[in-house]
């Protein structure tokens, strides 16, 4: 008869059973707390910790998606009003009262009212953010399927592609999927993965909690990439 061999004890919540992971990456989401607001990127404070930013066109739930991820209700300013985000929001994370990553919510982008020169002036200042904010460790681009993947988004990508080759982390959330049907979802799932290049790919409902765990298991792995 063999006798059977105790599996260890998991070192880190990186090697911990999924629920446990979960729960981890759940419970330092729910620590989240607002920092800061800057118009512009020069108001930024610089800061030491890993920062990971909520991206996309307007209206395609960034907001809300920081509040699901954090299970706050106002925590960032969700609005049926596009272009509600006007300034980059910063909110600090971590247990025990030390936050160790930041998350982002920036100004989605595209939104037809805005006026040109206000247009331009907010892509080169998120133009400006993707390429120098110093520590930037991820980015979440946010994506309506029902739209798809718009010029911007594409240029975005570009503009981020030259980080992601030297370790940028970056994940695509198709936002709002309680929209769509199953078989719309895999689709769109496959059409974006392929646009991605690569890059990860996830269905993301608020209003039914799809996605949210993986995503929140993944923010936590990019803050703590040696746990
Ligand atoms: N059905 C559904 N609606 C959602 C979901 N996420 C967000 N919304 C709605 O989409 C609208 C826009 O959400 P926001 O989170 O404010 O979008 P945003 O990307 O932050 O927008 P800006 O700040 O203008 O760039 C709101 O009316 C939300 O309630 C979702 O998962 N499902
Ligand atoms: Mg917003």
């Amino acid at each position: 008869m063999t006798t059977p061999v105790p599996s260890p004890a998991p070192a880190s919540p990186n090697a911990a059973p999924a629920p446990d992971r979960t729960r981890t990456a759940m419970g330092w989401l729910h620590t989240a707390h607002f920092l800061t607001s800057a118009p512009q990127l020069e108001h930024l404070p610089a800061l030491d910790l890993p920062e990971i930013a909520f991206v996309g066109r307007s209206n395609a739930g960034k907001s809300t998606a920081i509040n699901t991820l954090t299970q706050q209700t106002r925590l960032a300013f969700a609005s049926k009003t596009p272009g509600r985000t006007q300034h980059i929001n910063l909110f600090g994370v971590g247990k025990q009262k030390v936050d160790d990553a930041v998350l982002a919510d920036l100004p989605g982008y595209g939104y037809a009212a805005v006026p040109k020169e206000a247009k331009l002036r907010w892509q080169r200042v998120m133009g400006n953010y993707l390429m120098t904010r110093e520590n930037l460790r991820g980015v979440v681009l946010m994506c309506d399927p029902r739209h798809g993947m718009t010029e911007l988004d594409e240029i975005l990508l570009e503009v981020i592609r030259p980080r992601v080759e030297q370790g940028l982390k970056f994940l695509i959330l198709l936002t709002k999927s309680d929209k769509l049907t199953r078989s719309d979802g895999a689709k769109a799932l496959s059409i974006m993965r392929l646009q991605a290049g690569g890059g990860e790919v996830k269905l993301f409902s608020a209003l039914k909690k799809q996605g949210v765990e993986d995503a929140a298991e993944l923010l936590w792995r990019w803050a703590h990439p040696k746990e």
